[in-house]
């Protein structure tokens, strides 16, 4: 089951294909478009392809194949169009990615980065983004917590401030890998509500993976299944049927039970890495 193309999307991929080193396939070749304004939600079971599909959406992972592209600046094959979208596409992580030894607000302020040259980048932050800041800090809740360590925060803070970092940038589109896995129930329900608030309020077309398919069917309007490396689904959730829902779920033929742990493990310690902006803010 697939969405039907429509004329203006805001990002496309066309062709495209992952492989990693090794011969590992995490996505085989795949075309989808995502609509302005509309909060998709990646579907699947863990090494489906979720995150290595989304990170490829800014070019974190690299494609092996095929394009993606960005209505607003045309295909990523350069580093000044790459440079362009990844300043109008925000990220927010499963861990966060923050510098926990500085405040909230420092934290909001490294998602202006994109906005100054690396010299300028290393000067006090102008007013209008320091505004910029607090405002984002402010429409989480937790304008209060501005100058608090963000390790003096509960985890729930904390993807909060990756949120209002992720705003400070002033995007078009956001990507949140996995925003949830590390949040007890009551505290993701509140976190995704938050995501999916300001995405309405501010059109932004959200890419958020996720393996929980209650949060999946409450919060996305179109769900995209992946399983075994492709696209096995991709509708409104309303159409996600059991018949659909196995096709998500069932164990790939290529996996065994053992070879899928072993992939769990070496992925949560691969994958995890810092991002490019927390890493350069570190080194200034
Ligand atoms: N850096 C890497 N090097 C080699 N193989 C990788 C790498 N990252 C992911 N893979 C493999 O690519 C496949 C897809 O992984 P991916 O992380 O995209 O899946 P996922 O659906 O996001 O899984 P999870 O829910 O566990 O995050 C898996 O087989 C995984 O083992």
């Amino acid at each position: 089951m697939t969405c039907t193309k429509t004329p203006h999307p805001i990002l496309s991929i066309e062709n495209l294909g992952i492989t990693y080193p090794g011969g590992i396939e995490a996505i085989r070749s795949t075309s989808i478009q995502f609509q302005p304004g509309e909060f998709n939600v990646l579907l699947g079971l863990s090494g489906a392809g979720k995150s290595s599909l989304l990170r490829a959406l800014n070019h974190l992972v690299k494609p092996t194949s095929g394009n993606v592209i960005s209505a607003e600046f045309g295909a990523l094959n350069n580093q000044r169009i790459l440079r362009q979208h990844r300043r109008k596409t925000a990220m927010v992580f499963q861990h966060h990615q923050l510098i926990l030894r500085h405040s909230a607000l420092k934290n909001v302020l490294m998602g202006r980065l994109g906005y100054y040259s690396f010299w300028r980048s290393l000067l006090p932050m102008p007013q209008d983004s320091l505004k910029i800041a607090l405002n984002c800090l402010d429409r989480v809740g937790l304008a209060d917590k501005a100058l608090t360590r963000v390790d003096q925060l509960s985890g729930g803070q904390q993807q909060r401030v990756g949120i209002a970092r992720a705003l400070a940038q002033q995007p078009t589109i956001i990507l949140a890998d996995e925003p949830v896995a590390s949040l007890d129930p009551s505290t993701s329900e509140k976190i995704l509500t938050l995501l999916k608030k300001i995405c309405a309020e501010d059109g932004i077309t959200a890419v958020v993976s996720l393996h929980q398919l209650e949060y999946a069917k409450r919060f996305a309007d179109r769900i995209i299944g992946l399983s075994d490396a492709q696209i096995v689904f991709d509708a409104a959730p309303q159409q996600l049927d059991n018949k659909q829902l196995a096709l998500i779920y069932e164990q790939p033929a290529s996996l065994t039970k053992d070879e899928t742990s072993t992939d769990i493990e070496r992925l949560s310690t691969q994958k995890n890495l810092p991002h490019k902006t927390a890493t350069q803010l570190e080194i200034a």
